[in-house]
């Protein structure tokens, strides 16, 4: 039996993880596979419950779990509570900390059906994209301390410390190199060299570990560059290793180059395997509460679940191969259409059925879908 946390949080986190529960429950039948799932409070949601973004029984919950499904947290209710208190840095943050999530694996591939969304100018639907982005994901300024404001008046200053130890940066080094052996043996590592002491550190600890693997190619781009190359030539990468903070920017590009925001799923995992999967996008405030979220991202993170905390690859493919197929076949939610077709976009509650439908191998008419 494998025991799942499910922290579905705020905004669009509840909307979409119905339909990544539904998808689970679907796989679990159809592979016979036991997975027993928990829900607990956290984010916003868990403050107004609680008074606290991550309440103890959430964290004894994960801590007792075989893995984490997470929703997203946050939103303007909530966004003027001091620092410590808010949502993504006490829940989401807290958790990555706790788990010593430090690799976060982005993978944002291209649908075909999808490359007439792509607004590059660039021949994109013919060459495709498929990026890797190896996020570090515990350290950076993210965690770095001194942080805080003091002073006053115009005097008042805000600051962050940013900091990467050897071994912090070596851990995902080779973890980077690793996923690009098993892909297409290139890794560009991402810095601010020429102007960071973090990013010196980085380029020169990624170089050491590049020399262990020689046959995958490898380059280093600062940050500007590689944003502007992912516009430009997105095709031109395979693994992109990124320190914390580069690596949250430079996935909200990849999503996008694929389609949409709610499509690129996410893996956080530690040194032991312990993984906790969510959408790379948040809460989504401005679609919120309307049933027209995009739960793929969601479901694509319970197959990553299935794939590196369960062992279930075959199972994960089954779910990426239903949402390929929901896509193919034009099932789409209102951020997947352009604005004068989106009269004919799904709910978020009629993708994850369709996908459901898919994976139990039920034929079904597209027309079928909101047809009563
Ligand atoms: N993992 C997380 O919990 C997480 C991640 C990112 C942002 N956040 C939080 O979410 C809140 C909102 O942040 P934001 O607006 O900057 O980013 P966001 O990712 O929530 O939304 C950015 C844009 O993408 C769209 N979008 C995102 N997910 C979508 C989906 N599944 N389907 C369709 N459209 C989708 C939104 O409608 C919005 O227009 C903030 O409080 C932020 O801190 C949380
Ligand atoms: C909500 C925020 C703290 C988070 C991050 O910056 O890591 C999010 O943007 C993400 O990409 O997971
Ligand atoms: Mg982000």
């Amino acid at each position: 039996m494998s025991n799942i946390a499910v922290l579905a949080g705020d905004g669009i986190g509840p909307e979409v993880m119905i339909e990544a529960k539904k998808v689970l429950n679907t796989i679990a039948k159809k592979f016979k596979i036991d997975i027993n799932t928990q829900d607990y409070d956290v984010g916003g949601a868990a403050i107004d419950l609680h008074g606290n973004a991550l309440p103890e029984e959430t964290m004894k919950g994960c801590q007792q779990a075989d893995a984490i499904l997470f929703g997203s947290v946050g939103g303007p209710k909530w966004a003027n509570l001091p620092p410590t208190q808010q949502p993504e840095r006490c829940a989401l943050l807290g958790l990555r900390g706790h788990f010593d999530l430090f690799c976060n694996m982005r993978p944002a591939t291209l649908q075909p059906a999808l490359s007439s969304l792509s607004t590059l100018r660039n021949d994109i639907s013919e060459k495709g994209f498929d990026v890797l982005v190896i996020r570090e994901l515990t350290g950076d300024i993210y965690f770095g301390e001194p942080k805080g404001r003091k002073g006053e008046g115009d005097e008042e200053t805000g600051f962050d410390s940013m900091f990467y130890s050897r071994r912090e940066v070596k851990r995902i080094a080779h973890l980077a190199f690793q996923a690009a052996q098993k892909r297409n043996n290139k890794v560009t590592s991402v810095d601010k060299a020429n102007v960071l002491a973090t990013s010196q550190l980085w380029r020169q600890v990624v170089e050491e570990v590049a020399v262990e693997y020689p046959e995958v190619s490898f380059e280093h781009l600062y940050v500007d560059n590689a944003a502007m190359q992912l516009v430009r030539d997105p095709n031109q990468f395979d693994v992109m290793l990124c320190p914390n903070l580069f690596g949250d920017i430079l996935s909200d590009i990849c999503a996008m180059i694929t389609g949409s925001m709610g499509l690129l799923p996410s893996a956080s995992l530690n040194s032991d395997g312990f993984g906790m999967y969510e959408p790379a996008g948040g809460s989504a405030p401005d679609i919120a509460g309307k049933g027209i979220a995009n739960p793929i991202a969601q479901i694509l993170s319970a197959a990553l679940m299935l794939r590196y905390s369960l062992n279930q690859d075959e199972a994960a493919q089954s779910i990426e191969d239903a949402v390929t197929s929901a896509l193919d076949n034009g099932v789409l939610t209102a951020d997947l259409l352009p604005s004068n077709q989106r009269q004919n976009a799904k709910t978020t509650s009629e993708v994850g059925d369709y996908i459901c439908q898919i994976i139990e191998n039920k034929c079904i008419q597209e027309k079928s879908i909101g047809a009563e």
